[in-house]
């Protein structure tokens, strides 16, 4: 396809995750070993355009000098419990990158996007497993507001404008690398995940994993969530640039996930049995903002995108 693709980022020391940054900070100076490294494993010249949407001139000077027809917008820093100590931070960054990243689109004449959302915006779920048609709003942490916030702009400029036309991606949870092993979560960052953690004990690198609440309503009292494979994720997008370039939806919210609810224990004890490492993990207090189950019905995602996850619990230790 002759077209070029934005996927924006800001870079955050706090978070590095799975759907975060995983390519170079570098990237503006030409020096990007990690973007280079991406090409070699994939084998693609890739076009990859990263800046502070902060600094919405350096945004405007991206979409000046490129020829861009569809976004992929990633950037966000998303650690649920920073959130709740640095609201302003995540408002300023998730929120005004995004308007700044739209205003700029629309003096481009670009009005293509798939927005990268989450599962955080259904809050503590009335039902489960969550459709689209969920209620959204009741959110428990900063993090999701601030997608909550996003999706509900957009919303509001599809309606005022309906040449947009966004799907937004409701993650649940990203978790793996790439299967060569050789991109992944960077292990050099602070990072507040369950899966980098429980990677970080097995290497040796810290103590125990600290298990965030053991009395929750779920079977086993710990946090239950729905986690997908990165690659997975990835082609996600790909399937939802490919349906943007067929259909006009104006704004379709749209789940990722397996639809497979994992608690904390079961996913050590996965990682255990796939790696043969052992995690010395230690119950302590819930975190502040975090729901008990979060487990999506991700059916009209895979219909919508034609779309057909390939990995499992296993592949994700692994
Ligand atoms: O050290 C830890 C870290 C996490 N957890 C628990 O593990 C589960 C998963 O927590 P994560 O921090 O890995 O991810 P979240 O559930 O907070 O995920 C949220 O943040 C993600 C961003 O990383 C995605 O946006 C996702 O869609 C959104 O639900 C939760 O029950 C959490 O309490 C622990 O017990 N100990």
């Amino acid at each position: 396809m002759s077209r070029q693709n934005l996927r924006t980022g800001t870079e955050s020391k706090e978070d590095h995750g799975a759907h975060g940054n995983w390519l170079s900070k570098h990237t503006d100076s030409g020096e990007a070993p990690s973007l280079k490294r991406v090409e070699e494993i994939t084998g693609k010249k890739l076009t990859f355009y990263q800046c502070d949407l902060l600094d919405i001139n350096r945004v405007d000077e991206i979409f000046s000098k490129h020829h861009i027809d569809y976004v992929i917008h990633f950037a966000a820093i998303k650690a649920v419990g920073e959130s709740m100590q640095f609201p302003l931070k995540y408002y300023k960054n998730n929120v005004i990158g995004t308007i700044n990243l739209v205003e700029v689109m629309k003096e481009h004449n670009v009005y293509q996007m798939v927005f990268s959302s989450s599962c955080c915006v259904y809050g503590d779920p009335e039902h489960l497993p969550i459709t689209e048609d969920h209620p959204t709003g009741n959110v428990t942490n900063v993090y999701g507001r601030t997608k909550y916030l996003i999706e509900e702009m957009l919303k509001d400029l599809t309606h005022a404008e309906p040449r947009w036309n966004i799907i937004s991606l409701r993650y649940f949870n990203p978790v793996g690398a790439h299967p060569s092993g050789r991109i992944g979560e960077d292990p050099t960052k602070n990072f507040s995940n369950l899966m980098p953690y429980i990677a970080q004990v097995a290497l040796g690198n810290k103590p125990h994993v600290e298990v965030f609440g053991g009395d929750y309503n779920t079977p086993d009292g710990t946090g239950v969530r729905d986690y997908i494979h990165i690659m997975d994720l990835a082609s996600g997008h790909v399937a939802a640039l490919s349906r943007l370039s067929q259909e006009h939806f104006r704004y379709k919210p749209l789940n990722l996930g397996l639809g497979r609810g994992l608690s904390v224990l079961e996913l050590l004890a996965h990682w255990e049995r796939v790696t043969g490492t052992r995690v010395a993990h230690r119950m302590a207090a819930r975190r502040y903002g975090d729901v008990p189950t979060l487990v999506c019905d991700g059916s009209r995602g895979q219909r919508e995108l034609s779309w057909t996850p390939r990995y499992d619990i296993d592949d994700m230790c692994e």
